[in-house]
């Protein structure tokens, strides 16, 4: 099949690379000069396992461009996958969606039969406003071709975006129409029917099996993708709140954690507390989902509970540094991890920036470390004093305390007794209950977790 794909950003980019390895022609559009460059040297622009292998073996058949217009002619799939950001009441900014959607029709030629796939994540209703401009903007231009439309969301983490681009588990798909149905079936028949040979870094997942496909509504499909992150992000809120009442009565959390996730009902995954969560989906989609119950005059509560349990993790943080230093007011804290998780060089909404922020309001020194994110953090925090570490011991060096914020993998190799050794007092925060109590006490340091 022919795909072109509006915005290549962390989802755009996955789904490229891996309709493109399963044999699709795709032709990416991405406005970003910068983004655009990298792209069309074979080089990704952003950080993600995996990547630029596929993007190396499927050159043949993907290539990038800024031309929507001469790309959609001939593509039988047209994807929207630009961001969805927030405005100020938390609504949904639909005008990158909206102006894809114009720019894909005045790509359309008469007798054209196209599907329109919305991947972005959009509120109730987006996919019929997109049919709507498209059908305007043929009407205009005295075109007419047969367009279909499909919600398509995605449900990729970053940071594994390509293992659950290729082993995901269920695809949605809202549509309307026989056509759009059968095409989205094409489109994903190699995923659908794990027909495809594994790429050698991306391997199939033991005891996996073929992915159920959710055909759908358009409205149900744009439901399903706010409700399944508005569960985990609330599953992870609540599991902070019971940390906090775990450290009051003195019982810990990962003990809660583990003996409460065996229960298949609930299940073990996202019952990691601590700093709470960030990146681009949790923050916005929450938001999001809020302002879309509003304009019906309805509350979500619980939502708007994991809203404020979720901004209280961060001070929570912050009051255990206090507890322990007593004046924040020229201390300084090293904040070791700046991406909102491991894995992705994503800095978007991350905790450990908010943690930057408010240390440096309460008068503190911060320096930062993370072993991919510092440059996307340089850019995003330019006007703030911070030092960048080039590792973590020149981190530590001097510090009256560090707060472990993302808990990153290499960050498990580190000699604490050294680190201890370096700082000025050795105190560890660790904001994602990551390293060992005793170990890190052994080590020489005042630890303190999450709900532990
Ligand atoms: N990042 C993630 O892990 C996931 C994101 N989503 C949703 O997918 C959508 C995209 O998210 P990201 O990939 O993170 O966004 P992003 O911000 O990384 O990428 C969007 C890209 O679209 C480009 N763009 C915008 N308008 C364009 C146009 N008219 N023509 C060409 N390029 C254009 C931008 O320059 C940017 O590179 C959002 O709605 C998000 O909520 C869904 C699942 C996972
Ligand atoms: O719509 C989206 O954009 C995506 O949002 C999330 O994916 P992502 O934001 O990449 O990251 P997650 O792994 O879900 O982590 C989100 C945040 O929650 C935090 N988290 C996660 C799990 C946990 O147990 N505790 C916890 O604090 C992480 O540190 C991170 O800050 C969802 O997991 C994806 O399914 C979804 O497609």
């Amino acid at each position: 099949m022919h795909i072109t794909i509006i915005g290549i950003g962390y989802v755009g980019l996955a789904a490229a690379v891996a309709f493109s390895y399963l044999d699709h022609h795709v032709v990416g559009i991405e406005k970003d000069p910068q983004k655009l460059r990298l792209l069309q040297e074979s080089k990704s622009p952003i950080f993600e396992p995996g990547i630029e292998e596929l993007l190396d073996k499927s050159r043949e058949r993907l290539s990038f461009t800024n031309d929507t217009v001469g790309a959609v002619a001939d593509s039988d799939v047209i994807m929207i996958a630009v961001g969805t950001p927030p405005k100020k009441n938390g609504e949904a900014d639909l005008c990158y969606v909206e102006e894809a959607a114009r720019q894909a029709a005045m790509g359309m030629v008469s007798g054209g039969t196209y599907v329109i796939v919305i991947k972005s994540t959009v509120p109730i209703g987006t996919n019929r406003r997109v049919m709507h401009i498209i059908t305007k903007t043929l009407a205009e231009r005295g075109v007419k071709a047969n367009v279909h439309i499909a919600s398509n969301p995605e449900f990729l983490r970053q940071g594994m975006a390509l293992k659950d681009m290729l082993y995901p588990d269920r695809i949605v798909v809202g549509a309307e129409t026989a056509e759009a149905i059968e095409t989205l079936r094409n489109l994903y028949r190699p995923i659908l029917e794990q027909s495809f040979a594994p790429p050698s870094s991306l391997p199939r997942p033991d005891g996996y099996s073929f992915p159920p496909l959710i055909i759908t509504d358009l409205t149900s499909a744009e439901m399903i993708k706010y409700a399944a992150n508005a569960f985990l992000a609330l599953k992870i809120s609540f599991i902070n709140e019971i940390a906090g009442l775990c450290e009051k009565v003195g019982a810990d959390i990962k003990e809660v954690a583990r003996g409460i996730g065996l229960d298949p009902r609930i299940g073990p995954r996202f019952l990691q507390a601590g700093l709470g969560w960030g990146g681009s989906c949790f923050p916005k989609d929450t938001a999001a989902l809020l302002a879309v119950a509003a304009e019906y005059g309805y509350t979500m509560p619980i939502i708007e509970a994991a809203r404020a349990v979720n901004t209280r993790q961060r001070t929570l943080i912050v009051e255990k540094l206090q507890s322990v230093l007593k004046i924040l007011r020229g201390r300084i804290i090293g904040i070791l991890g700046l991406a909102f998780k491991p894995g992705t060089d994503d800095i978007r909404e991350s905790p450990a920036l908010d943690l930057v922020r408010i240390l440096i309001e309460r008068g503190a020194h911060v320096k930062v470390h993370d072993p991919v994110a510092m440059p996307k953090a340089r850019l995003v925090l330019k006007e703030l004093p911070v030092d960048y570490a080039a590792d973590p011991y020149t981190l530590a060096e001097g510090c009256d305390a560090i707060i472990l914020a993302t808990e990153w993998e290499t960050y498990r190799q580190l000699n604490l007794a050294l680190l201890a050794k370096r700082m000025n007092q050795p105190v560890l925060i660790d904001g994602r209950n990551f390293f060992d109590p005793e170990q890190a006490r052994q080590a020489g340091f005042i630890y303190m977790g999450v709900g532990r």
